[in-house]
């Protein structure tokens, strides 16, 4: 498969050398500096481009990849107030497939806090607050992934409606903290805690690997697909 990027910083790296090995071919390499190459014969002719790049540009760099009719796999988080208008693109024949987590592992963990929430539901004297810890570059906070899961409990749990970060929580919101620190890949922990004891699920990333194995087979799985994909729809639980 034909492969471009978009964004090559810590994440690109790591996907390069990853599709390399898988036998896929990098047609183009786009970054900060050489923003015309969207208007490269050599960036049209990929059967898809993966996007990893920073909240500000992510959006941009996905409408200049559907004028050169190239589907997009991004795994940039902090844009998500545009999602409306990406989704409207996919349904006039452009490809887009986001995860504000690729890993397999994550993906299993979002699994376990959706079946822990419907449990919880039940179980008022417990409350629930999450804690996300990434390196200190990271841009946005809360984490995409910490948004994720915080989706996921209020979708499960009915005293829950909404979350907050940084502050004190009221009683229908989720208290998110998100500590940067090191070179920290990231670890997202949900803890619920009631008068007599606390329970908790942690998610620790080894390495940026993961992310960046599954964004790759994420680019195998769009190859030859049209519309909004997601990791439910390649995964299938
Ligand atoms: N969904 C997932 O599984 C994961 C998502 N991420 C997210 O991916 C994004 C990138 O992460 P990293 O690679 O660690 O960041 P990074 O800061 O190492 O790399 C970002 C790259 O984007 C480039 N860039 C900036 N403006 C650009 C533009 N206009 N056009 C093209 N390139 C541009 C920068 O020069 C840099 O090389 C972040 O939003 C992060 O939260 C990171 C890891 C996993
Ligand atoms: O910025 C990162 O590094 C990461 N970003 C993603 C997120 O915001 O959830 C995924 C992963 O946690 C690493």
């Amino acid at each position: 498969m034909k492969i471009a990027l978009i964004g090559y910083g810590k994440m690109g790296h790591i996907i390069e050398k990853i599709a390399r090995k898988r036998g896929h071919e990098i047609v183009s390499i786009i970054d900060i500096n050489n923003p015309e190459d969207f208007e490269s014969e050599a960036f049209k002719s990929a059967d898809v481009a993966i996007e990893f790049t920073v909240p500000a540009v992510a959006v941009n760099n996905y409408r200049k990849a559907f004028a050169a009719g190239v589907p997009v796999v991004s795994g940039t988080t902090g844009w998500l107030e545009h999602l409306p208008e990406i989704k409207e693109a996919c349904k006039n024949g452009n490809t887009f497939f986001y995860a504000s987590n690729f890993s397999l592992g994550v993906n299993i963990f979002f699994a376990l806090n959706k079946y822990l929430a419907g449990i919880m539901d039940g179980f008022p004297e417990y409350d629930v607050r999450m804690e996300e810890v990434h390196h200190i570059h990271k841009l946005d906070a809360p984490s995409g992934t910490a948004i994720t899961l915080a989706g996921d409990l209020i979708d499960n749990i009915k005293r829950k409606t909404s979350w907050i970060v940084g502050k004190e929580p009221e009683k229908n919101e989720i208290g998110i903290k998100a500590i940067r620190e090191g070179e920290v890949p990231g670890i997202h922990t949900v803890i619920y805690e009631s008068e007599v004891d606390s329970i908790r699920i942690t998610h620790d990333a080894k390495s940026r690997e993961g992310f960046a194995l599954g964004a790759v087979i994420a680019a195998e799985f769009t190859h030859g697909k049209k519309g909004f994909l997601t990791m439910q729809d390649m995964l299938k639980f």
